[in-house]
């Protein structure tokens, strides 16, 4: 009875244990074969993947490498990136402190009185209220100069294409002095007794460079002038030039010779131009007796030439100061007389003043070729350039002297300074100009190659790009 019993429970276990080794051999097959789910990093979508990964992943030697190199070169961003950031902060700062002392400066400029050169005491009724045109140009800023001095009020106008703030900045503030970025060849409504017209380029690469605004500064400019001063009744003096004898067939020019001009030749803009405007200003004297004086300019040089002016006295002295060849164009046997910008200042107040009403010659009479004038400049500087013969300007006139009979009967007027004496403080403005530029390329130079520039400009580059 008893075995019968034992028997009983031993097979019941053994049953028991077969359904447990089943149900675990199911277990594993199912879990086998599901796939495993895994979060995805696009929200709540899931990615099945067919096969277990055995974990943790085994990975070969350049693989290892590989993640190593990974991590060291992004923690390496990571501390550039922070630098960025805190360099980014210190450039702010630098800046805030620099719009801080600039500030100061404003005001402390403000508070300064400026020190001016010493002008004259006019009362009101010879005081005169005096327009230039052209006023921060070459020549123009040593009229505003001589006026300031005389003690009258100037008003410059300009539209600084070739003329520069930098010739009348000493001149800036003064209460007798203003100065307007104005075009004249568009109308200007201002109460003056007198003016000067001298806006135009009157270098020849200058005009030629845009001929249809030189013959438009000189004759709708000019007209604006004289419409200007027949509303208000100034006196007015036209800068005319020697250009409108052109290449002459005269020797010595008088005021009298009617010109040899090339109207559509490479100089037409600028000649042509001068010759309207003076035929301009007797129109308006006929028909509107506006009171005109015409100045007929031959070559003139001094300091407050532009260094690219491209005419012959700029051009030799930089070239010698340089010690690079002297351009003389063609053979050189053309001839100039030069006069200094102060000779010419004192005959164009003269001429406002007198009561001459016809053209009349501000030049010197000292006429020197080409070539002569290079070797006196040569020898004036020192230094070793050469003088070379280079291609002929076209239409370049031959020969240009003026005849200053009239100018010396009707104004007591004749020049004054010695061509070798104005040579020297020329050469001496230009030595000065030079050193300037060259001060400036230094410091400019020696900001961009700075470290620390370099890292702004670099840190720049990354905003620009979104690099990094
Ligand atoms: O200086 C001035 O006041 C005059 O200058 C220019 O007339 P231009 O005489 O041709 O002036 P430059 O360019 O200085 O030329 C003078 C001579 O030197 C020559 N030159 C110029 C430059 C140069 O590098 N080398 C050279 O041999 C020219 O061919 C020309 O024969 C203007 O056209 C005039 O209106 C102005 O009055």
């Amino acid at each position: 009875m008893m075995s019968g019993t034992k028997k009983r429970i031993k097979i019941v276990a053994a049953f028991a244990m077969l359904m447990v080794a089943l149900l675990y051999l199911y277990k594993t097959l199912v879990t086998v074969n599901e796939p495993a789910v895994i979060p995805s990093r696009f929200g709540s979508s899931v990615v099945r993947i067919e096969e277990q990964r055995p974990w943790p992943p085994t990975e070969n030697v350049d693989q290892r490498n590989l993640r190593i190199n990974f991590e060291m070169q992004n923690s390496l961003l990571q501390a550039q990136r922070l630098e960025l950031q805190t360099q980014q902060l210190e450039l702010q700062r630098t800046k805030d402190q620099l719009a801080k002392l600039e500030e100061q400066v404003r005001s402390l400029q403000a508070s300064t009185p400026r020190k001016y050169l010493k002008v004259k005491y006019l009362n009101y009724k010879n005081r005169k209220r005096i327009l230039i045109t052209g006023g921060a140009g070459f020549v123009g800023s040593h009229l505003v100069d001589d006026l300031m001095i005389q003690g009258h009020e100037v008003i410059v106008v300009d539209n600084f294409f070739t003329g520069r703030k930098r010739n009348v900045e000493h001149w800036l503030g003064h209460e007798n002095f203003e100065l307007i970025h104005h075009d004249i060849v568009n109308p200007l409504f201002i109460e003056v007794d007198e003016i000067y017209h001298l806006a135009s380029p009157a270098s020849p690469p200058h005009y030629m460079y845009n001929p249809v605004k030189t013959i438009k500064t000189n004759t709708m400019g000019t007209i604006n002038v004289l419409g200007l001063a027949k509303r208000v009744m100034a006196k007015v003096l036209i800068a005319s030039t020697s250009e409108v004898y052109g290449d002459p067939t005269v020797h010595p020019q008088p005021e009298t010779y009617w010109g040899h001009v090339n109207p559509i030749g490479p100089r037409a803009c600028y000649d042509e131009g001068k010759r309207v405007s003076e035929t301009l200003s007797y129109a308006y004297a006929k028909q509107e007796k506006v009171q005109v004086r015409v100045a007929r300019i031959f070559n003139t040089y001094g300091p407050r030439m532009h260094m690219n002016d491209g005419r012959v006295v700029s051009n030799f002295i930089l070239q010698a100061l340089r010690n690079e060849t002297i351009t003389v164009y063609g053979n050189g046997q053309q001839t100039r007389s030069f006069q200094y910008v102060s000779d010419l200042v004192d005959g164009l107040i003269s001429l406002m003043a007198s009561n001459y009403s016809q053209p009349v010659n501000l030049g010197n009479p000292q006429e020197q070729t080409i070539e002569e004038f290079a070797k006196i400049i040569k020898r004036l500087v020192g230094g070793h350039s050469k003088l070379q013969q280079t291609k002929a300007m076209e239409d370049d006139p031959q020969r240009r002297k003026p005849d200053i009979t009239r100018a010396k009967n009707w104004l007591n007027w004749e020049p004054k300074v010695p061509l070798e004496t104005g040579l020297q403080q020329t050469i001496a403005y230009f030595r000065n100009e030079l050193m300037r530029s060259d001060r400036y390329q230094e410091s400019s130079n020696k900001y961009f190659e700075s470290p620390d520039l370099q890292r702004s400009l670099g840190r720049q580059l990354l905003d620009t790009t979104g690099g990094a």
